[in-house]
């Protein structure tokens, strides 16, 4: 199966890359991003005699002639243009962006007029523990954001039992690299270095991600308190998910029970952590109780199973695949 990366000189771009060389059943075919204009060694050093691949400027009729599946590591509103192009010339798509996980209502009042409104309901939300069904069927995946991805991994076990007139609180922390490549005052060295603060409080545009996602698979309308953090790291994402229960019931057997079928949800006995994941598709989930007081801890390398890795598990269900296929598993420890 050949596959196209878009937005190749990026962070997650060069995740896509890293993953899909080794992958034993898709080809890279066609590296793009907006100019065209450098080499892949000159984007990316760490590549020198590892791939060669011609960077292309994106061009979706050119992509079609040789590739069936393209993935778009591109930001939000560049995306859809090149999404809806290239579904037009059958080629199936995962979008990493957020153009196309929220319903057209939402997608508007937190982002910008959407330009593909034709596809938008046609796209499957691709996290696989919830949509897998859909997602063997799908020729358009939204994957999710990186913060609603470890947010909804801890919480969804527990929706059914959590009292619903008491605020849900979500502390989640972020390396950089969830940024992008593009510098910014808060992604200045001097500025992170032994730093830690929270940016966004309540107003995050993952929070009506979050909360939209949870109406939709526990048809519970909740109100979700999501406060983002940027931690002094490259790459990593911790989430602590606060909330009450009805009743005091056994956290840790709903926990195993949810995920006893997943391959990539490990749960802990302990706390977690950044590095067991980094490097890896797993999330991995702790959870706790005292009295009817409930704290989900999730981790996830937000590069991989916020982004890139958890795209190629998306392409491989839509393409028939066996959801593991060529997805790492070994995380960056020491
Ligand atoms: N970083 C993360 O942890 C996560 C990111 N995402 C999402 O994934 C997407 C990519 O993120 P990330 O890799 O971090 O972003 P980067 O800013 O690191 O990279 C963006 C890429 O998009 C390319 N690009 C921009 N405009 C165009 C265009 N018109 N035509 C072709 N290529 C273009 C850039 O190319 P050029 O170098 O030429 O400008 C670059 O390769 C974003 O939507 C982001 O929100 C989702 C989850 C997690
Ligand atoms: C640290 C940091 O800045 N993180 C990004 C989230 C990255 C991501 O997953 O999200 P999208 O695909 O929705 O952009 C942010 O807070 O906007």
């Amino acid at each position: 199966m050949n596959v196209a990366i878009i937005g190749a000189s990026g962070y997650t771009g060069l995740e896509l890359i890293k993953i899909l060389i080794n992958h034993p059943k898709f080809d890279i075919t066609y590296i793009a991003n907006s100019s065209g204009e450098e080499t892949l060694e000159e984007l990316h050093p760490c590549l020198k005699d590892v791939l060669n691949v011609k960077v292309q400027k994106a061009d979706a009729k050119e992509i079609s002639k040789v590739a069936d599946l393209a993935f778009l590591a591109l930001p939000h509103k560049t995306s859809m243009a090149f999404a809806k192009e290239l579904l037009e010339l059958g080629v199936k798509v995962v979008d990493l962006s957020a153009d196309y996980r929220l319903e057209l209502e939402t997608y508007e009042k937190h982002y910008c007029p959407h330009e593909d409104k034709e596809h938008i309901n046609e796209a499957v939300y691709g996290l696989p523990e919830y949509y897998k069904k859909e997602l063997k069927e799908a020729k358009l995946v939204a994957n999710p954001g990186c913060y609603p991805t470890a947010s909804l991994l801890a919480l969804l076990p527990f929706v059914d039992f959590i009292e619903e007139k008491t605020p849900i609180f979500i502390d989640a922390k972020s390396g950089v690299s969830g940024a992008g490549k593009k510098l910014s005052e808060t992604s200045h060295f001097v500025h992170l270095n032994e730093n830690i603060h929270a940016y966004n409080p309540f107003k995050h545009r993952h929070m009506p991600e979050i909360q939209e996602k949870v109406k939709l698979v526990k048809s519970k309308e909740f109100q979700i308190n999501f406060v983002p953090h940027l931690l002094p790291i490259t790459r990593g994402m911790l989430v602590s998910v606060y909330a009450t229960l009805k009743d005091e019931i056994d956290v840790e057997k709903i926990l195993e029970e949810s995920y006893k079928n997943s391959k990539f949800v490990r749960i802990r006995k302990t706390p977690v952590d950044i590095k067991s994941t980094a490097g890896t598709n797993f999330c991995d989930i702790f959870v706790a109780r005292n009295g009817k007081a409930l704290f989900v801890n999730s981790s996830i390398d937000n590069l991989l199973r916020g982004a890139s890795s958890q795209a190629v598990v998306n392409a491989n269900l839509m393409c028939g695949f066996e959801e593991d296929e060529g997805i790492p598993k070994i995380a960056y420890v020491p």
